[in-house]
């Protein structure tokens, strides 16, 4: 039986394990999984993944790998043997690294998900061009969700905009995790492709990623009781 079948991940962007475990220890895992990512994984390493699980979270192990085939594959092994719900991958590493991967995975028959990640939710299409791809987010991200699909993930990280389309192409059980959430009271920040919790769910994302608006807030508790009454009660 999964910990919780709600599809709010709290991205828990911190510096330090402390700082993780106060807001993990005012969280229920029965209500969300939690998200560890580059920032409190390089300062605290595999710890932080234990101290989650001993409280019961799954856990999405967010290290956006992305390097040749056989690294990368490596990689995301070491990551399952940690027993995360999630790991990713950067799709723009390529069919032969995703598969190399996806089959690491399967030939140790680990039940880690793995997913791919399509243009991160911090880019808009002047960012595309800025490194060299004359498409629109949702061109490229079709384009990467399909590689990734044909490649063996379970799923992919897009924004919330392109869920509909990734639904129509890739089919209502491939996974789409979509971070750049901006429930109405918060600010966009760095976040370009944005959603409300509730435009995301009915858009089609299976996962919400929500950090600062839920972290930040004055009062997290009560920001993350908004974003569950937003979304119909008790997510
Ligand atoms: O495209 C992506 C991929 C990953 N992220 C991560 O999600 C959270 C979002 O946090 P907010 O504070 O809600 O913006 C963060 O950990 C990112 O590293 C993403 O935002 N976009």
């Amino acid at each position: 039986m999964p910990a919780t079948t709600s599809p709010l991940i709290i991205a828990l962007d911190y510096p330090d394990m402390a700082a993780a475990l106060a807001m993990a220890d005012q969280l229920d895992p029965t209500r969300c999984r939690v998200k560890v990512g580059k920032e409190l994984f390089t300062r605290v390493g595999p710890d932080i993944l234990k101290a989650l699980h001993q409280r019961g979270f799954e856990v999405f192990l967010d290290l956006k790998f992305h390097d040749i085939p056989n690294t990368t594959a490596q990689a995301v092994l070491a990551a399952a043997e940690h027993g995360v719900w999630m790991t990713n991958v950067h799709a723009g590493g390529g069919a032969r690294m995703m598969e190399a991967a996806a089959s690491a995975l399967a030939t140790r028959q680990l039940e880690t998900r793995l997913i791919a990640v399509t243009v991160l939710t911090s880019m808009e299409q002047s960012d595309l061009a800025g490194i060299g791809l004359d498409v629109t987010p949702l061109a490229q991200v079709e384009r990467l969700a399909s590689l990734a699909q044909q490649s063996g993930m379970h799923g992919v990280v897009c924004s919330a905009r392109e869920t509909p389309s990734l639904k129509a192409l890739c089919g209502p059980d491939f996974l789409k995790v979509t971070p750049g959430i901006r429930p109405s009271f918060a600010q966009a920040g760095d976040q370009r492709r944005t959603m409300t919790p509730g435009e995301a769910m009915a858009a089609g994302s299976t996962h919400l990623v929500i950090g600062r608006p839920v972290t930040q807030a004055e009062n997290p508790m009560a920001a993350l009781a908004a974003i569950e009454t937003e979304l119909g009660g008790r997510a």
